[in-house]
């Protein structure tokens, strides 16, 4: 679609969110639980609260843990206020751009944006998912959200665009590298290049790797390209965290390879969070309370590379990519893609989104 009069942008950065305050964990514990995308459950209307509730406890006490909260909502909008300050300077054709959050489990939730967006006669949009990487489990299930409320008139009259991942964009990748320096500046100069690079990702069931979910490879990619960047000064492995339940999810995992590393006598390692921007409990609590405790019991000095947070570096980032997309709106690519808003990711049966997808000729 060919865009041709100038008009200011929305920009809805898309995201999981995590509840603010310790009292909305159980709220967002039954969105997350409820959403077919992410745990397809059998009678998933009624499993969800019973295992939200039972899991409440346990996940209160891991935000009341890291401060009483997540820090998400914080970093996302100062995240977006600043990409839009900049993109009104590097693309005045399309000011003023105006930041929105969409979060899929925690207010604002999309239907309150949805509202907001309405109310504020918005008639562009970029939905700009903030997963560096892409996932049925995660963009896909906030494109499908979007083109639910959107089907049901709940936004109003938008012409959307959509920016569906950005894993190997150079500037991600180049804020990414500075904090893995800045956290191997910690060591000794003498000793710095023996130090472990542990790049350490949420992990995936298996049942969605294997019916073709594209996170994996994109995370793969990610990682590579960091280390390009860092022309291969360190060792580094590829590891994965946060895996719920008894099925089989994607390892090896981060523990494991703590300890694998322990008995090969690498005692000094940087934990890197490379798929997901902001900290949250997979940062806070996983990687800086238990591993890192874990660690040093098995002797390893350890570090953790900063989260990505309000990295002015990462801002621009976000600014440079939504740019590239508004000047390259017709090519088809990952940063470009004209899609409308639902789940593109799937090149297989099982996942249901690509159903949809191809129905509707590749657009919704
Ligand atoms: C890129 C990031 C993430 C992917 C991919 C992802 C997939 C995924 N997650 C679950 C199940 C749960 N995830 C939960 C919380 C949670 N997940 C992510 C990120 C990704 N998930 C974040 C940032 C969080 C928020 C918690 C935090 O770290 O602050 C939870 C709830 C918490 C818990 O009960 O342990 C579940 C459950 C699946 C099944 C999945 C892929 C299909
Ligand atoms: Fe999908
Ligand atoms: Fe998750």
């Amino acid at each position: 679609m060919e865009r041709k009069v100038p008009q200011s942008e929305a920009v809805v950065m898309l995201n999981m969110g995590g509840p603010s305050t310790v009292e909305e964990t159980h709220d967002f514990l039954l969105n997350l639980f409820s959403d077919g995308d992410l745990i397809p459950l059998p009678l998933q209307k009624w499993a969800a609260p019973i295992i939200a509730k039972r899991r409440t406890p346990q996940i209160e006490k891991q935000y009341t843990d890291i401060g009483g909260g997540s820090p998400i909502l914080k970093y996302t909008q100062i995240q977006g206020e600043g990409m839009a300050k900049l993109l009104d300077e590097l693309h005045p054709e399309t000011a003023p751009h105006k930041p929105y959050v969409a979060f899929r489990y925690a207010r604002p939730l999309t239907d309150e944006t949805a509202r907001q967006m309405k109310a504020d006669g918005v008639k562009r949009a970029i939905a700009f998912t903030q997963y560096p990487q892409y996932s049925c489990s995660t963009t896909g299930s906030s494109l499908n959200e979007l083109y639910r409320r959107g089907k049901a008139g709940e936004f109003g009259d938008i012409e959307w665009s959509v920016i569906d991942r950005w894993g190997t964009h150079p500037g991600f990748i180049e804020a990414v590298a500075q904090n893995i320096e800045a956290s191997l500046a910690k060591f000794p100069a003498s000793e710095r290049s023996e130090v472990v690079l542990l790049f350490s990702a949420h992990s995936l069931p298996m049942s969605v790797v294997n019916r073709g979910d594209p996170y994996v490879l994109e995370v793969s990619a990610s990682v590579s390209r960091v280390m390009e960047r860092l022309g291969h000064s360190n060792p580094y492995r590829l590891v994965w965290q946060s895996q719920v339940g008894p099925s089989a999810w994607m390892g090896m995992q981060t523990g494991e390879a703590l300890k694998g590393l322990a008995r090969l006598g690498q005692k000094k390692v940087v934990l890197v969070p490379i798929a997901f921007t902001s900290d949250h409990i997979e940062t806070l609590y996983e990687l800086d309370l238990e591993y890192a405790e874990e660690a040093r019991e098995l002797g390893i000095q350890v570090e953790r590379s900063e989260s990505l947070n309000d990295s002015p570096v990462f801002i621009r980032a976000l600014a440079d990519i939504t740019v590239e997309h508004l000047k390259n709106q017709k090519k088809s690519g990952p940063t470009s893609l004209q899609l409308g808003l639902r789940c593109p990711g799937c090149t297989n049966a099982t996942c249901g989104h690509q159903k949809t997808w191809f129905a509707a000729g590749g657009r919704a």
